[in-house]
């Protein structure tokens, strides 16, 4: 994204399109509502729960992650909401619109509302770049000159204007991704379907993509739902995660409240790689009792991890070590898991403990370990 000037005019023409003109957008059953909303959604195959009454309500501009390991329920939940799936029983609105029972005919403007992109980009490789974005609109009727027209907007929202007449074969997965991006928003759709978008690109063409999606929720005020397997992309752009296992969401709130104070097992086993975890050759060497220190797993989040926590625990509290950890931002809050080592010994170990209870931590002691580190 080159500057905020051209997001505006493109995000101006967005509302003007959506202007009712009874042909390009299928209008919204409401304006204000939710624009999806699932209710006691399930799914079987067989024995398999692929859904098991899943409830989940996404706002209007707002990005949620919605995570889980493989055999979740994940592309289940995404092909309920895009209609290619009918739930066995519940309920699923889309603006609204309660679409599970609706046929192929009914759907079909309501899938104008929903843009998809996927984890191997999808493109065709025959046509050209704005051949590939301007296809939902040819299939919409839309007139050539229109949707080249468009085409071209779109390509210079995503940072692509020069390659409207590449082929997919000589881009690289980013720029992929990128085309994929405008695609999806040709027909102006309400919601974005992000599924494991990210998954084959490397970090770095991630971020900017991830970035990309957060500009274009910011500059479009478009709904995006990502589903994912892993946390970082989570982490980077969604207002709010549904942790979803067996077919049933597990947890589900603000992202950085999830980091801070996971509920679920599952959870914390997905946060494992991206949230710091005691090394390896200190958690070998625990013991339940025995050891000149105890090991203390200190997590704090928001107003608590502001301020000078450890100078205070020096200074009030006694003396510990510092082993591992650290305070990041997620969703611009502090959130922060440190791992200390202070004397086994008491008053030390309660009077540790204590001081950093009452300054809003959640303190567990890992065990023992004798000598330093
Ligand atoms: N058409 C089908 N027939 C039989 N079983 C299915 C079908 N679709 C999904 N399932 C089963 O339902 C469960 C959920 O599958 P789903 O594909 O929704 O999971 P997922 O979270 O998307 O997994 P992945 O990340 O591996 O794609 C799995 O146990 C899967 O085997």
């Amino acid at each position: 994204m080159k500057d905020g000037t051209m997001n505006q005019h493109v995000g101006q023409q967005h509302v003007e399109a959506l202007a009712p003109d009874g042909r390009r957008a299928a209008p919204a059953a409401s304006g204000t509502g939710p624009v999806v909303r699932l209710v006691d959604v399930k799914r079987h195959f067989g024995p398999t729960a692929a859904l098991d009454g899943v409830s989940l309500t996404v706002g209007k501009g707002e990005i949620i992650g919605i995570i889980g390991r493989s055999g979740a329920g994940k592309s289940t939940l995404i092909r309920c909401l895009n209609g290619l799936e009918r739930p066995d029983s519940g309920e699923v609105h889309i603006e609204g619109r309660e679409i599970s029972r609706l046929d192929e005919n009914q759907l079909q403007p309501l899938r104008r509302r929903i843009g998809m992109i996927f984890q191997h980009f999808n493109l065709l490789s025959a046509k050209t770049v704005e051949e590939n974005v301007a296809l939902p609109l040819k299939i919409e009727g839309v007139p050539k000159a229109e949707r080249l027209r468009r085409a071209a907007e779109l390509l210079e929202l995503v940072g692509l204007a020069g390659k409207a007449k590449a082929y997919p074969a000589s881009l690289s997965g980013g720029q992929k991704q990128r085309v994929g991006i405008a695609r999806a928003l040709a027909a102006r759709p309400a919601l974005l379907l992000s599924d494991e978008a990210t998954s084959a690109l490397d970090p770095e063409t991630t971020r900017s993509i991830l970035a990309l999606l957060k500009d274009i929720n910011r500059q479009l005020g478009l709904t995006i739902i990502l589903i994912t397997h892993e946390m970082e992309v989570v982490r980077s752009i969604a207002d709010r995660v549904a942790v979803i296992d067996a077919g049933r969401i597990v947890e589900q709130g603000e992202v950085w409240k999830v980091f801070a104070d996971p509920q679920s097992d599952i959870t914390t086993s997905l946060l494992q790689g991206i949230r710091p975890q005691l090394p390896a050759e200190i958690a070998q060497r625990l013991s339940p009792t025995l050891g000149s220190e105890a090991v203390l797993r200190v997590d704090i989040a928001g107003e608590a991890a502001l301020g000078p926590l450890l100078a205070d625990l020096a200074a009030k509290a006694g003396s510990f070590r510092f082993v591992h950890g650290g305070i990041e931002r997620v969703q611009g809050r502090p959130v922060g898991t440190l791992f200390l080592a202070v004397p086994a010994g008491e008053p030390d170990l309660s009077q540790t403990v204590q001081f950093l209870t009452g300054r809003g931590a959640r303190v567990e002691v890992l065990g023992h370990v004798f000598g330093n580190d």
